[in-house]
């Protein structure tokens, strides 16, 4: 029986593993972590990631071909393949701070599989990683490889969360980067039978290790680049009249655009596209490449522009002030359908809001108090290391209320803001809502999921990313 062991059991390694185990049954698949409270609540009820579809897939295949464990050592010893699917995060200090991934955590890894092999192994690097790593990590198995031969592999991830499952089973691509070698190929060979499982032949792609490496990076770098499109477009349609929802339709029918990935927001989040772009910006530094490097720090400033833009929409809109004003937040994850809040638009936007001294009410229907203390109070990229290695919530935000419910979020509000497209917000009774509110009553739609026209009626004042604004928001300056 083929031995398959993960190591790093996160929003990755455990979708990932679980949707293998469930469609290669002859295959033994252990995801093995250094937290113990996340290996616990793997092989609980309480999975520790929310994520569609994935409580059924790993309840049908745990503790048949489907294991978590935390003795890692033990695990990797006898796996034939070994993922490391663990974080990577922005260099917080020293040399590239701010920018380059941080690969503690992987090299870790790869002197921990050094010490314990007694047989040779492929080394799959599905974490997202700087283009010619697997050129380092080789170095660290073959320096101590006692006569072991080890085949490095990049196979990177292209799952979104909140549909993870739905892109495992059916996904656009896989590929898998390895040496142009005999054993280079084999290796290849050896992981892309696993995948032959239920993947189509024709979207196994197989290219050299440099590419597949860069090529994740550029695939983020581009998804991001659309938002950061259309979000600039957005300030634009604003100042004109245009509707950015028009326009993204208009554009998108253009069958060499596409439809996807045009939604305007508040901006972009999510562990990845950030750190990813920072990741390619410090590469293309190092290589000499200036003007590609600004090219692509671009997309994180317009990023980080919307953020902006939007706060001082709110403020300058409510008076020019916010101070001791009620604000409700509906919505914190960094989308719908997770319960993941890393580098969400929602902390610099409330950031932003305490900053002019505003009360915040915030819900989320999947987003504890907890992990949204700990988000407001923590340092940038603090949040992208393993959770039992973060510094502990050292004091509730003053100002800050985390609720159950969005009608006692928004009850006595002046304002409400949706930072997240939870399907459950355009539902809501707004009349009942508006009835309980301060007066004025303003929406601020950072997803534009709710009909402004309606709310209108009802007497909101209403804005709506990228859409015609109100007469009364057009006499307020906004600057970002
Ligand atoms: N979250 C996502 O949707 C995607 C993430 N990625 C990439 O995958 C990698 C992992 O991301 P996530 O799963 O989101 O991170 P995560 O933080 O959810 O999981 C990483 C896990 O690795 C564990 N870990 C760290 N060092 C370890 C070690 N030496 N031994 C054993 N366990 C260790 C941590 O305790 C943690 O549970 C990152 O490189 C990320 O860029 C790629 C595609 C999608
Ligand atoms: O490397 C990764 O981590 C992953 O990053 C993204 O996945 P993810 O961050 O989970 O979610 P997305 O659906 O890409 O959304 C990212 C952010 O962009 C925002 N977004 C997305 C689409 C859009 O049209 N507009 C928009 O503002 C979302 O609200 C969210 O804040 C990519 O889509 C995945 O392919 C990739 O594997």
């Amino acid at each position: 029986m083929v031995k398959i062991c993960c190591i790093g059991a996160g929003y990755v390694g455990g979708p990932t593993m679980a949707v293998i185990a469930l469609k290669c049954p002859s295959i033994e698949v252990a995801v093995v972590d250094i937290s113990v409270a996340r290996i616990a609540a793997w092989n609980s009820d309480q999975l520790p990631i929310y994520e569609p579809g994935l409580d059924d897939v790993v309840k049908q295949r745990r503790g048949k071909n489907l294991f978590f464990s935390t003795e890692v050592e033990k695990h990797v010893s006898e796996a034939d393949i070994i993922f490391v699917s663990v974080n990577t995060p922005t260099k917080t200090r020293g040399l590239g701070a701010g920018k380059a991934a941080d690969l503690t955590y992987w090299e870790s890894a790869a002197r921990m599989i050094a010490d314990v092999s007694k047989n040779d192994k492929i080394v799959v690097e599905k974490s997202t990683v700087p283009v010619k790593t697997a050129e380092a990590i080789e170095k660290i198995l073959s320096h101590n490889s006692k006569g072991i031969n080890y085949q490095i592999l990049s196979n990177p991830e292209f799952l979104a969360e909140g549909t993870a499952i739905q892109d495992l089973f059916n996904p656009d691509r896989v590929l898998i980067g390895g040496r142009d070698t005999p054993e280079g190929q084999k290796a290849i060979h050896a992981l892309k039978q696993v995948y032959a499982h239920w993947v189509p032949e024709d979207r196994i792609i197989c290219t050299n290790l440099w590419s597949a490496e860069l090529s994740k990076l550029a695939a983020n770098a581009f998804l991001a680049q659309r938002i950061s499109s259309v979000n600039a477009m957005s300030a634009l349609c604003e100042a004109t009249g245009a509707d950015v929802t028009q326009v993204s339709n208009a554009v998108g029918k253009d069958t060499r655009i596409g439809p996807k990935f045009l939604n305007a927001s508040v901006g972009f989040g999510g562990s990845c596209f950030q750190k990813d772009i920072l990741n390619l910006v410090y590469i293309c530094e190092c290589n000499g490449l200036k003007e590609v490097a600004n090219y692509w720090k671009q997309v994180i400033q317009v990023n980080d522009y919307q953020k902006n833009r939007f706060v001082n929409r709110m403020v300058s809109s409510m008076f020019n002030t916010v101070s001791g004003k009620k604000v409700a937040i509906l919505g914190f994850a960094f989308k719908k359908d997770t319960g993941d809040t890393r580098e969400t638009p929602a902390i610099d936007v409330c950031k932003g809001l305490l900053g002019d001294n505003a009360h915040l009410s915030i819900y989320d229907p999947q987003v504890t108090e907890d992990q949204i203390t700990k988000d407001l109070s923590m340092k940038k990229f603090d949040w992208d290391h393993p959770t039992h290695l973060q510094p502990m919530s050292p004091f509730a935000v003053k100002q800050v209320n985390v609720v159950w419910d969005a009608y006692e979020a928004t009850k006595d509000a002046h304002g409400v803001c949706i930072l997240t497209e939870w399907d459950e917000f355009k539902t809501l009774d707004f009349k009942k809502i508006y009835d309980t509110m301060q007066k004025p009553a303003f929406v601020f739609d950072g997803r534009n999921v709710v009909d402004a026209e309606k709310l209108r009626e009802i007497g909101f004042i209403v804005y709506s990313i990228g859409k015609p604004l109100d007469a009364w928001l057009k006499d307020m300056p906004a600057l970002a």
